[in-house]
């Protein structure tokens, strides 16, 4: 993101604005998929906490009751249910401490009410839902209308869609709901909800990160709120789930378009704000509006809301520049992914160059550096800054580092298998992975695996031997932004007066696998600008060779690099999962045959 301009904002302590319609508290936070009473836990603590702030609405992320995404368990009966159990049970005990009289909406998992059995699912087939819970009942209940089915997404999958328009009277005003893709998609809900003379259009989401995507999101907000022809406020989820994170900055804008207020990326937090809005029109449409939605129209309450001065007012919270969050959202990928899976550390073999001194970064600014745990494992081809690069590396973050030589090991290998070439040099690699999953075996820590998107992309890596591991971190990360992240960190440690984590030396020295003497990156792949900026076309933008050459880039290497990366693709199949950071990382963004007889030519 690059605005960093704060918006005029109508909650500033000169408001004049009267008496405010509605207190809304919108909860940006985590969920754990596959955690229904956890989940269920932290929203009964978010919705006290809500009331006691005065509250008249409570809102909280697309499918919070089970986490997102839940892919197959959407297929397994039993988890639909417990799911549709789950939210009677909540609505009844919210009542039951006290806590039924104001509003919540939330996300969780549904069937559909008609039978339209899938995938052998005796009943309706599930849905992506969201409940509104109202003195100890379920109110209302809808589905998401527009699925999505590009990218991460699988929604046709597993859902089908819903067809109403729901709308609930609030304090008088009335608020039109709707569910993340319904915004994304022209048509349903949002011109529904001006049909429907809402006051309000409250959208709960689970949007992935992806770089430049806030930019993205706070255009569409602004100009859905402008269709809808009312405030909008798209409440967004935060934390990670396996490959996804979810950078929160929930957004509220005016009917006129204008930034109401914007809630931090990567926290969790209750942004609550008072807002000015319509009573609620006593004339508003029934029946089918835009696109067949049905309105479901329901009255809560029409009591006045009580006339107070606004006291917190949700405010505009400060952008992180493009470094601060592609780095926090590595951060945030990784914690999540360590804590939900029930680990508290990890273990890096650390070559003293710049791919895993960023792992290790970024590991001991997700769980402390007391979690971190570093090992040098050098071989005779070892370089004497390798050495001193990673204890440099450990000294400066104060995570734990020892060394381990592989020379034993290799020897006897040797000894027993006469190997040369490639497989002496590949042995190395896998002597070091099997080291590390020794040790993880052991003390019980998970080994990340650092590799990097560009190295990903050209198969450069060991299989079974630098690419073990459980999670990689930076797998979505091109090696030029490698060297960009590992500088951000360093100056923002500067800027804080702290040690930059990262020793100098292994920004500045020459990549290098040291597998055999002397060897660097560059013997078997351009330059890393060059390659990146090639890689770019082939596998962000699918452009074909032609096309690459086009772009100025010279054909043999580019006919070079693309039969390169189309010959790894079994190799990216089995490299651990890692962060999402572009809008095609090596995951579900990306789904390529590995038997594929189609080469690109020029
Ligand atoms: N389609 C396919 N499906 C399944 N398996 C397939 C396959 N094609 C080959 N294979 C198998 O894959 C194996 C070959 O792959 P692999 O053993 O990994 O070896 P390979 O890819 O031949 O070599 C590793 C390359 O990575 C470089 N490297 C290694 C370590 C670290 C770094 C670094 O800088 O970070 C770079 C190294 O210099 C070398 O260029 C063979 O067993 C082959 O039979
Ligand atoms: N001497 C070593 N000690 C510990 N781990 C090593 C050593 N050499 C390689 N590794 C591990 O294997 C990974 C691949 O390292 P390699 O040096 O081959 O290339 P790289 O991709 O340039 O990575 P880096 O920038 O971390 O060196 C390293 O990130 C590290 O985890
Ligand atoms: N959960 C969703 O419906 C997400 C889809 C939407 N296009 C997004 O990325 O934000």
């Amino acid at each position: 993101m690059s605005d960093t301009s704060r918006p005029p904002s109508r909650l500033s302590d000169d408001y004049t604005g009267g008496v405010p319609q509605l207190r809304l508290a919108l909860n940006q936070i985590d969920a754990r998929v596959g955690d229904i009473a956890g989940n269920t836990e932290s929203v009964v603590r978010r919705v006290r906490q809500s009331a006691e702030a005065g509250a008249q609405l409570v809102a909280f992320p697309e499918m919070v009751l089970t986490g997102y995404p839940v892919e197959d368990l959407a297929l397994r009966s039993s988890f639909v249910e417990a799911s549709r159990a789950a939210v009677r049970s909540l609505a009844a005990r919210l009542a039951e401490e006290g806590l039924g009289e104001v509003p919540v909406v939330l996300g969780y998992l549904d069937r559909s009410a008609t039978a339209q059995p899938r995938y052998g699912q005796p009943a309706g087939a599930p849905q992506n839902a969201a409940a509104v819970l109202y003195r100890g009942e379920v109110a209302l209940t809808f589905a998401k209308h527009h699925l999505p089915n590009y990218g991460v997404f699988d929604e046709f999958r597993y859902f089908v869609p819903g067809d109403t328009m729901p709308v609930i009277r609030v304090r008088g005003v009335d608020v039109a709901l709707a569910i993340c893709e319904d915004l994304w998609q022209d048509g349903g809900r949002v011109p529904a909800a001006r049909s429907a003379h809402a006051g309000l259009l409250l959208s709960v989401n689970a949007s992935p990160y992806e770089r430049d995507k806030d930019d993205t999101r706070l255009e569409l907000v602004r100009k859905r709120a402008q269709e809808a022809g009312c405030t909008t406020a798209y409440l967004a989820m935060t934390g990670g789930q396996d490959e996804l994170v979810f950078d929160g900055d929930s957004i509220v804008v005016g009917a006129d378009g204008e930034v109401i207020a914007r809630a931090p990326q990567f926290e969790e937090t209750c942004l609550l704000l008072d807002l000015d809005l319509p009573a609620a029109d006593p004339d508003a449409p029934t029946g089918v509006v835009d696109d067949g939605l049905r309105i479901d129209r329901v009255v809560l309450s029409t009591e006045p809301v009580p006339s107070y001065e606004p006291e917190y007012l949700g405010g505009y919270a400060e952008r992180l520049d493009d470094d601060a969050e592609m780095y926090g959202a590595l951060v945030t990928g990784l914690r999540a992914y360590i804590t939900k899976n029930g680990f508290r550390s990890v273990l890096i073999g650390l070559s003293g160059g710049i791919d895993s001194a960023l792992v290790a970064a970024i590991a001991c600014d997700a769980v402390g550096a007391e979690n971190v745990y570093g090992i040098s494992m050098p071989s005779k081809y070892s370089s004497e800054h390798s050495r001193s690069d990673a204890a440099e590396l450990a000294r400066r973050t104060g995570l734990h580092f020892r060394t381990v030589s592989i020379e034993p090991m290799f020897d006897a290998y040797m000894g027993a298998l006469d190997l040369s070439g490639l497989a002496e040099e590949n042995l190395q690699s896998r002597l070091r992975g099997t080291l590390l999953m020794a040790v993880s075996n052991q003390e019980g820590q998970l080994v990340l695996a650092p590799g990097n998107k560009s190295e990903l992309a050209v198969g450069y890596s060991t299989l079974y031997g630098d690419s073990v591991g459980a999670y990689g971190p930076i797998k979505d990360v091109y090696k030029s932004s490698v060297f960009r992240l590992a500088r951000y960190r360093n100056r923002a440690a500067e800027e804080r007066g702290e040690t930059p984590p990262i020793p100098s030396n292994s920004i500045t020295k020459p990549p290098s696998a040291e597998l055999r003497p002397g060897q660097v990156d560059t013997d078997s792949l351009p330059d890393y600008p060059v390659l990146d900026a090639i890689l770019d076309l082939y596998v962000d933008h699918d452009q074909g060779a032609d096309a690459i050459v086009a772009a100025g880039f010279d054909r043999d290497l580019v006919v070079r690099i693309l039969r390169m990366v189309d010959t790894a693709e079994y190799k990216r199949r089995q490299y651990p999962p890692g962060t999402k950071i572009s809008p095609k990382g090596f995951g579900k963004d990306r789904r390529l045959p590995i038997t594929n007889g189609w080469r690109e030519r020029a």
